[in-house]
């Protein structure tokens, strides 16, 4: 190599290196000016907010801090937002007092647990759930129409659902089997799976064998898609909430919003097609002059798909019968469904494996499985029998709720609201109730609801201390980890009946190892979920084969 070559390579080299390090210096300069551009936004917004707080509240998470405490608490929100509920709980909440929980969207009021009775009273134009629905999960930016309140109509969960899931049960249970079987194999040897991604995996397919039947539940194609979509709008309501300040959104929504879009788009064109052939069948009944009542039911699919063409059917819009309306909605009550019940089944699977005494716990329920669960092609219903397992599934979502806190409103109206003990709450205010620690405070359950018992509630019974046991799904205001009133989850008698099915199966089918020590959560925000590292060590059992 003589020199001008020696020469001609080093300034290649240099060229090459100037391009990365300018291409480095551009990507570090982007990323400081989206920061500094993030900061200009959050922390005027922020200093806003704690400027309207109501002044007589005190404010929990503010960790004695010197320098600008209430504006550092909001900051820190995302990272210990359940170690703030829980300090204002046991600071004020437990002593009767409200509090302020600091937020980067919002600052709420805490109202004491005497209260979530009265909260769930109140009317939709006083204290609004749908207010903050539509501001949490911009449902007039990021989900289906025609418009926010047809997105908000949960009819179909409520009716067709509640009434049909039973029906549909060995649907369900057949998926599950499937799922399992696909997961673990036929094989006797010994599986450490994560408990959440199985969990994942599993409630997917049970709740999408409902929501959209065979074969398209079991198209990973599909499954891909959906957590794609879901996953992508979880991301751009976090943007949305916590960097675009109200004024703004109008504008920056439609950009923010694309990447949703477009997922969703793809996410579609699955069931796209099916609704068309749907759709052409309902035409064609029209046509013949049948009313909608009298389209002939025995012939049509009894699936969530079905249930929402019907219901849009029966609104005489025809922007409702659009094929994304249909298809949109579906995916949305993905977002509701698939996630929740699957975090409660993992949370309920590590609670019961790292429990003192699970082996005999597993004991016991395994032999209510294989009491029930044989029932349940013959009789949806038979899983209601399963009571031993219904207050494992009660005990886990009240011993260890996946939210801190629940029944999250916005006083709405115009001249504000004042609690029963004389707070007075102008429009606009939030307020929320403390889940996680109330549901294991000794003085509201009694002594020893700060342990976890999984056969608490079957043993109350049992003992006659209760003219009927409690179930899962039962809420109250001293249960609120569905909620409580109107908006109470629409969802909780499938999610229940579906984990106990899971649960069922996982104990008739295999052995699983107990844990020797208690297992990892992780808290994002005020949730609570199992850390996908927990690992579970199952294996088939060797008759079942
Ligand atoms: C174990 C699993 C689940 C848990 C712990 C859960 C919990 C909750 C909670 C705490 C609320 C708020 C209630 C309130 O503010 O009063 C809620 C609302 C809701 N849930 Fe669930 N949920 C679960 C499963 C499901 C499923 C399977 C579906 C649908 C298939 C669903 C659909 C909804 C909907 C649509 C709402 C909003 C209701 C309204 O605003 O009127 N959930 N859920």
């Amino acid at each position: 190599m003589d020199y001008f070559e020696a020469v001609s390579r080093l300034h290649l080299l240099h060229g090459i290196s100037f391009i990365v390090y300018w291409l480095v210096g551009v990507l570090l300069a982007a990323a400081l000016s989206l920061v500094a551009a993030a900061s200009l936004i959050v922390i005027p917004a922020a200093l806003i907010r704690i400027h309207q707080a109501p002044k007589n509240i005190p404010w929990a998470g503010l960790q004695n801090k010197k320098w600008f405490p209430k504006l550092r608490a909001c900051l820190r929100e995302m990272a210990v937002g359940r170690a703030a509920v829980e300090e204002g709980y046991e600071k004020y909440g437990k002593h009767g007092k409200a509090f302020i929980i600091p937020g980067l969207h919002w600052n709420a009021v805490v109202l004491p647990p005497s209260h979530s009775d009265w909260v769930a009273r109140q009317p939709e134009n006083v204290l609004s759930s749908n207010k903050v629905l539509d501001d949490t999960m911009g449902l007039q930016w990021l989900v289906h129409g025609p418009t926010a309140s047809s997105v908000r109509d949960f009819t179909v969960l409520r009716r067709d659902m509640t009434r049909q899931h039973i029906k549909l049960s060995h649907h369900i249970l057949d998926e599950i089997k499937h799922a399992f079987d696909e997961e673990l194999g036929s094989g006797t040897e010994y599986h450490k799976v994560s408990a959440s991604n199985l969990c994942a995996k599993i409630s997917f397919r049970a709740t999408n064998r409902m929501f959209v039947g065979l074969p398209l539940c079991r198209s990973e194609a599909y499954e891909t898609d959906v957590t794609r979509w879901t996953t992508a709008f979880g991301t751009c309501t976090l943007i949305m909430r916590f960097l675009i300040p109200k004024s703004l959104k109008p504008l920056f929504m439609q950009f923010v919003a694309l990447p949703t879009k477009l997922v969703q788009w793809r996410a579609v064109r699955f069931i796209r097609p099916r609704i068309r052939q749907r759709l052409g069948v309902l035409k064609h009944d029209k046509t013949l002059g049948n009313s909608l009542e009298n389209v002939q039911k025995e012939k049509e699919p009894n699936d969530m798909l079905q249930w929402i063409i019907n219901a849009n059917a029966a609104k005489d819009n025809p922007r409702e019968l659009e094929p994304g309306n249909i298809a949109g909605k579906m995916l949305f009550f993905n977002v509701f469904a698939t996630g929740t019940t699957s975090t409660v089944f993992a949370l309920i699977l590590c609670d019961m494996v790292s429990h003192v005494d699970a082996t005999a716990l597993i004991v016991q329920l395994r032999e209510e499985a294989d009491q029930y669960m044989p029932l349940i092609m013959e009789d949806g219903s038979a899983a209601r029998h399963m009571m031993k397992t219904d207050s494992v599934i009660r005990e886990t979502l009240r011993h260890n709720p996946m939210g801190a806190q629940g029944l999250l409103r916005e006083v709405v109206a115009p001249s504000g609201l004042t609690t029963p003990d004389g707070l007075h709450l102008p429009k606009g205010t939030h307020v929320q109730s403390v889940v996680s620690g109330m549901q294991r405070d000794v003085n509201i359950g009694g002594a020893g609801v700060d342990e976890y018992d999984p056969l608490r509630y079957w043993r109350e019974a049992q003992r006659g201390e209760v003219s009927k046991q409690l179930s899962a799904s039962q809420v109250s205001d001293r249960f609120l980890s569905f909620g409580l009133g109107k908006h109470a989850c629409p969802g909780r008698f499938f999610a229940v009946n579906s984990i106990k099915l899971m649960l069922g199966h996982l104990l008739m089918t295999y052995d699983i190892e107990p844990l020797k020590a208690k297992p990892e959560y992780t808290v994002i925000g005020e949730g609570l979920i199992p850390s996908a590292k927990t690992m579970v060590r199952l294996r088939r059992r060797s008759f079942t084969t």
